[in-house]
Order: structure tokens, then C-alpha cells, then sequence
């Protein structure tokens, strides 16, 4: 049986404010969110990079030099503060799903929409790229551990796609068929 990459899993007739993009590391939410962005002529927002820009240091550096409750915090407050704004296309942090908070902000101020991808894909993705603090060593390794605790988590979204075989066009294209301005 074909397996749907889309899926539905709550219909809402009300406008969308923002189209935000939450997944796992790799599933595409900045490479999806630049080509969403463009063609709706929409800000993107890249949470990872404006927290990058505002501490002037990269991802990374801060996990590092202050750790991760520290980034959560700060990922919490500008996500809050993001989503004070309309029409735009905000591509998340992988992890910033993890506060109920966040969740239920994101639910109420736009169309959530959760990119996921299997395990082999991801780490084709991912590979050599080392700007990803929690994948740092065996990657495929680090990615199923991360992505067995994360299991639920993305599952809140109004909207999930499997972009494991999608091009990141066809992503948009389905992103698109449920958002309504
Ligand atoms: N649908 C796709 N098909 C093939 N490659 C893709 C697809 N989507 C993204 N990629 C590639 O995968 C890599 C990771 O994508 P991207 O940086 O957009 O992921 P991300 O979800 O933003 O990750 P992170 O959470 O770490 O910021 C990039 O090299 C991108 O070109
Ligand atoms: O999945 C995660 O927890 C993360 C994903 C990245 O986007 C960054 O926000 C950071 O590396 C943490
Ligand atoms: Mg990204």
C-alpha cells in the first residue's frame, strides 16, 4: 500500500496568520520555509539564525558555552515574540516543539506544519555538516535516539508531510494546498 505523505489532522476554516515549520533536524523546514517564503512573498523567519544573530555566536557556540536550558529559553522568548507578528513563514528549531508552551502558541498563530523524514534520509542530510550541536558524533546514531525520544512530539501540527521522498517544491506544493490566507 502507498504511504500518504500528507496527512491531515486538523481541518480549519479560520485564516492562517503564519505558516510555521516544526521536524526533526534535516527534514528540510529551512530549505522548505526559503522556497515557501519566496513564493508567498513572505518574511521567513529562521529561529535558529535570529537566536544565532542576537547572541553573536552560532547554534552551537551556545549550547557549548551556555548549554541547552539557556537556548530553550531563549528559543521560547523569541518564538513568543515572533509569533506577535502575521504573514510570515517561520521555520522552528528542531527541538522547539518540546515546550507545551511553544505548542500551544504555535497552534493558535498559524498553520502548524510538521516535516518528517526517516531515519536514513535524515542522515544523508545531515552528513558533514557539523553545525548541529546534539548530532555531534555517530550520527546515525545520535539521529534514531533523538528521534525515539522526540516519537510523539511532532505530532501536535495541524499538517504532517513525509518529505523522505519529496522534493523540497513538492513540499511547498502540499504545504500550500492547506493553507489559507
Ligand atoms: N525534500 C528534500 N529532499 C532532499 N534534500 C532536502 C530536502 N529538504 C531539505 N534537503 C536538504 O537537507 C539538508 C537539511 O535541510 P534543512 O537545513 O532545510 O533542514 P532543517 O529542518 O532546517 O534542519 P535544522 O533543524 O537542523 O535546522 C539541506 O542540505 C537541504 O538541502
Ligand atoms: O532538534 C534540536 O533540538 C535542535 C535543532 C536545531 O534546529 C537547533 O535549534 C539546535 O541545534 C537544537
Ligand atoms: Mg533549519
Amino acid at each position: 500500500m502507498l504511504k500518504e505523505v500528507c496527512i491531515l489532522h486538523q481541518e480549519s476554516e479560520i485564516q492562517h496568520a503564519n505558516i510555521i515549520l516544526v521536524g526533526m533536524m534535516g527534514t528540510g523546514k529551512t530549505t522548505v520555509g526559503t522556497l515557501l517564503a519566496e513564493q508567498l512573498s513572505y518574511p521567513l523567519v529562521d529561529m535558529d539564525t535570529i537566536i544565532a544573530e542576537r547572541e553573536g555566536i552560532s547554534v552551537q557556540e551556545i549550547f557549548r558555552t551556555k548549554g541547552e536550558a539557556y537556548f530553550r529559553d531563549l528559543e521560547s522568548r523569541v518564538l513568543d515574540e515572533m509569533l506577535q507578528s502575521t504573514g510570515q513563514v517561520i521555520s522552528t528549531g528542531g527541538g522547539c516543539v518540546l515546550r507545551e508552551l511553544n505548542r500551544a502558541i504555535m497552534l493558535d498563530k498559524g498553520l502548524v506544519v510538521a516535516l518528517t523524514a526517516d531515519v536514513d534520509h535524515i542522515v544523508g542530510r545531515v552528513a558533514g555538516d557539523n553545525n548541529r550541536p546534539l548530532l555531534a558524533g555517530d550520527t546515525r546514531e545520535r539521529v534514531q535516539t533523538i528521534m525515539k525520544e522526540r516519537k510523539d512530539a511532532y505530532r501536535f501540527a495541524h499538517v504532517t508531510v513525509d518529505t523522505s521522498l519529496l522534493t523540497p517544491e513538492e513540499v511547498v506544493s502540499h504545504v500550500l494546498a492547506r493553507y489559507r490566507v
